[in-house]
Formats: C-alpha cells, structure tokens, sequence
C-alpha cells in the first residue's frame, strides 16, 4: 500500500475516533511521557529531535512509562459519535525503542458512558505492532459501539488510533423535528467533487471552521464554469433550509452559491461516477444567492423550493473558492435508506 493509501475497509467512512469530530480520551492506565489526547489528533504524527519535556521526550502520541512488573496498560476513548465499526489503524509512527509489542481492541455501546457493569466485546484479538509504522486491522463486529478500549502489552507509545467507522443515525425523537442530514457525525457524506485542491474534508464536521484550512476550498479556475460538491445526506428528506457557511474565506470566498437535489434511492452501481455525469440536471432548491466573506448565510423556508424528498444534494460555487461549513436541515421521509 502506498504511503497515505487507506485500506479499502475504510471507504465510505470516518475516523470515529478523531478529536476534531468530538472524540476524547476518557481514561488511561498512565500518561507519563504521552497524554491520551495527543493519540486522537487528525494531523498525521511528527518527530522533534531536540524537544525534551520535565518527563523526557516529548513524543507524538499516548505514551506510559516503562512498565517493573506484570500487567499491561489501557486506554478508553469515547467516540465521536455512535457508529459501526470497520477497522483501526494503530499508527507506532517515530515510536522505535518504545512502541507495545502487541495491541488488541475492545469496544461497548454504553451512550452514557461506560461502567463497572459494561459488557465489552472483543473487536481486535491481541496483535502484533512494529516500530514507527501505520497497522491496519480489519473489524467484521457487527453491532453499534460508543467507546473504544485500546489495550497495549506491555507498555509504550502509540501515536495515533483511527478507528474508521460509519456514524448510525439515531432517529429517536427526530421524526417530527428538522436537523442536519449533512453533519458527517449523522452519516453525510462527501460522495464526489469537481475540485478539492486544498481539502474539503471538514465541509460536514460540526462545529464552526477554525481557520481557513477547516473546510472545502478549490484551486483558482481558470476557464468557464463552476465548481460543485456532492453530499450523500444521512437518510432521504425533505430539505426545509440550508446553511453555507464562508467562516476564515475572506479573499477567495465564492461569488455566489446555488444548490440542486435528486432522490438517487434505488440507485445502484458506482455512485460517484454517476452523479459526477448526471448531477449537474438535479433539481434546483436553492437559486443562486450571493456570498458574502466570513458569514454564516442561512437559506431558509422562502428561498429553498419545497422538493420531494431527497438523498443527495449538489452544492454549486460560482465560480470557485472556499465554503467552511454546509448543512443541509430536513425532515426524515419514509424509507429510502441512502
Ligand atoms: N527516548 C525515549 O523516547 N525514551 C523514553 N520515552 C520518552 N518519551 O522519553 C522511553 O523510555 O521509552
């Protein structure tokens, strides 16, 4: 696999385990050298050859003290959200003298927490780790987990755990209420895009952007046309108002935004390369509106056109530049599970 390819378990998913959604370190054996919190960060894991801390070497990653005795050491993350659970990836990257020998996963569904009385399941059967190096493992655990339960033997660095998941909807109290079917913790997702140049994985994460590398942002077009992106929403609705968010975009916020929708239920084979030819035809919900810098523009009941219910949603930027946040508020509609 090359360096920065992910693992075909992880298509179509998320990292539940990233800080940067709402995951966090709730409780650890010891951090002497490493905090637990540094293990979740998305920004892939550096190495500072001089930085020396009060408790050593200041590494990247959840790291414990050199272990005098029997026993191993644990750590609980809280995922960002519910989800089913399809792989992990525990990342040893620039551990070399102190990553575990061997690690092994269990995961609970306890959305209140977990507790003396919680039942976890086995995800990962103690595995094997190297030095300063991305492991991949496989989950076929069907069942929905909150919390994750990485146990490492005996002791040492980790520096990252992803554990790549598809978030579960929970339409509990939800069938009477809108709420946003884009937001990356309920299931949307970016299914294709005209151009990402500078990213555009944090377009559904909540929260407003921080800066102006938290969103989606194209390269500078050069020719006629537009630029657009694709969301497959967390379940077919009917699409009440919409929200474009152009947080940090000062200089290179989009002119003007609109905004086209299909109900692609049914629709089967490889969806990307579909919608990448047929979406440009959808349904217009929102005719173009202009943007404005740094500003949250919400589109709501007079200007978003009542469709049918919908799966997907095509967002137009005329002609190019940077969105920080989308979302995409609606009601369930029957059935269509997208
Ligand atoms: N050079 C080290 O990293 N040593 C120790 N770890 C830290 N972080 O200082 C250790 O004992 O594993």
């Amino acid at each position: 696999m090359s360096a920065g390819a992910l693992p075909a378990f992880a298509r179509g998913t998320i990292n539940l385990a990233a800080a940067s959604l709402g995951a966090r370190g709730l409780f650890a054996t010891d951090e002497f050298f490493g905090p637990l919190s540094r293990m979740l960060a998305d920004e892939p894991a550096v190495f500072h050859p001089g930085r020396y801390d009060e408790h050593g070497k200041w590494m990247d990653g959840w790291e414990t003290r050199r272990r005098r005795g029997p026993g191993h050491d644990h750590a609980v993350v809280a995922l960002a959200t519910i989800g089913h659970i399809r792989g992990f990836d525990v990342d040893t990257a620039f551990f070399t003298g102190n990553y575990p020998t061997a690690c092994a996963i269990e995961g609970c569904h306890a959305p209140d927490g977990p507790d003396d009385a919680t039942v976890w399941t086995e995800l990962l059967s103690p595995s094997p780790l190297g030095p300063s190096a991305q492991h991949f493992f496989d989950c076929a655990a069907d069942g929905l987990y909150s919390h994750v339960r990485l146990r490492i033997f005996p002791d040492g660095g980790v520096a990252r755990l992803r554990v790549y998941g598809v978030p579960a909807l929970d339409r509990k109290g939800r069938e009477n209420e809108a709420f946003d079917l884009a937001s990356a913790l309920s299931g949307g997702q970016v299914i294709a895009l005209s151009n990402g140049h500078y990213g555009h994985q944090r377009l559904l994460a909540p929260g407003r952007g921080i800066n102006m590398g938290d969103g989606w942002e194209t390269s500078r077009r050069r020719e006629p046309g537009h630029e657009w992106i694709v969301v497959r929403l967390a379940a077919r609705a009917t699409v009440e108002s919409i929200v474009v968010d152009t947080a940090h975009f000062k200089g290179n916020y989009p002119d003007a935004c609109s905004v086209q929708a299909a109900d692609l239920t049914g629709t089967t084979g490889d969806l990307p390369t579909l919608v990448t030819a047929a979406s440009m035809f959808w349904q217009e919900i929102l005719p173009e509106q202009k943007l404005a810098a740094d500003r949250i523009h919400t589109f709501d009941g007079h200007l978003v056109k009542r469709a049918d219910a919908v799966t997907h949603v095509r967002l137009n930027i005329h002609p190019d530049g940077g969105i920080s946040r989308l979302r995409v508020f609606g009601r369930l509609a029957e059935g269509g599970k997208t």
